[in-house]
């Protein structure tokens, strides 16, 4: 399948301090990508400069192939970007929005405008200031959505929406993904909800991409040993020792190899990969010893 998104070098830097470097990035079409990080890990700066909203520092983004130049209109017109605060112009009428919107885009979906608009219950009259924060954030995804983008860009879309509101969202971007092989990037900080849609992770802190990668491969290559606490493993494949009494749990970077003897493994979850990668971004390293990790 053809890459949707490729980033080379990928960098933003604030005077001397680096938000986000060297990310190197590449994503197939029709993919839901997670991007996950702690505060501060560059997610925005990363969607904005694949959103053409901000001029790399270093490095090139690439979207369906073409090279894609910050405000290059061709690029532009395939992207769908919904910002954190999501903004929609608070004293036009949601009808207004939608009218500024079929006005500015080719590939608009008047119907699917509408339809989605009356599903939420949102009069069309009604001045967009005026609507809650979790509803001008779903009129903001109705926006972006009706524009039938090939690359839909959400900087945390579900933050501000109520339990049932973030399913049901999360539904409808599926059934775009499936019915016109829209490619979603979309930053969270949930992401035992990002389980049941993303087929893509990337995990990024300290303005580094950690991990990143097809989410069935990564869980298959990672595990979770638990084995005597005093024998410490070590080597390129640990990503994380937890130790509690007097057992240490690894996650660990092994594949199918049968464990060390006296460890056992166990598959792993992605919410615990994540959090494996985030705390050994956070914290130094432990000291390796001379034990291998697998048998
Ligand atoms: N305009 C700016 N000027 C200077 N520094 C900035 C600017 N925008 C972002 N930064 C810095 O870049 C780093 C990454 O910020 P970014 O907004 O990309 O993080 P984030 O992962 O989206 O965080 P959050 O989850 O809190 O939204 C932070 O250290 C931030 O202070």
């Amino acid at each position: 399948m053809s890459a949707a998104l490729v980033t080379r070098g990928l960098g933003k830097r604030y005077r001397s301090t680096w938000a986000l470097r060297d990310c190197d990035l590449e994503v197939p079409t029709g993919a839901v990508i997670a991007l996950v990080g702690p505060n501060g890990a560059g997610k925005t700066t990363l969607l904005r400069l694949v959103a053409g909203l901000q001029r790399p520092s270093a490095g090139s983004v690439s979207l369906f192939g073409d090279l894609a130049p910050a405000q290059s209109p061709q690029a532009l017109a395939q992207l769908g970007f919904v910002a954190q605060d999501h903004p929609v112009y608070r004293r036009f009428r949601v009808s207004e929005l939608l009218h500024l919107g079929r006005s500015l885009n080719r590939t608009w979906d008047q119907d699917f405008a509408e339809r989605r608009i009356a599903e939420l219950g949102i009069s069309p009259r009604q001045r967009t200031g005026r609507l809650s924060g979790g509803q001008q954030a779903q009129v903001a995804l109705a926006l972006a959505l009706a524009k039938r983008p090939r690359l839909l860009i959400l900087d945390e879309p579900v933050a501000s929406l109520d339990p049932l509101a973030r399913r049901e969202f999360l539904q409808i971007l599926m059934g775009a993904v499936a019915g016109d092989g829209l490619t979603v990037l979309l930053s969270s900080h949930n992401v035992a909800e990002l389980e049941r849609v993303c087929d893509h992770l990337v995990v990024v802190a300290n303005g580094s991409v950690q991990l990143a990668g097809d989410v069935d491969s990564l869980l298959g290559d990672h595990r979770v040993l638990t084995g005597p606490g005093a024998a410490l493993p070590g080597g390129p494949g640990v990503i994380h020792v937890d130790q509690a009494d007097r057992h240490a749990h690894v996650v660990a970077r092994i594949g199918p190899a049968e464990p060390m003897p006296g460890w056992q493994a166990r598959p792993v979850g992605l919410e615990e990969l994540v959090l494996a990668y985030l705390r050994r971004a956070r914290e130094p390293r432990p000291v390796p010893s001379e034990m291998e990790l697998s048998a």
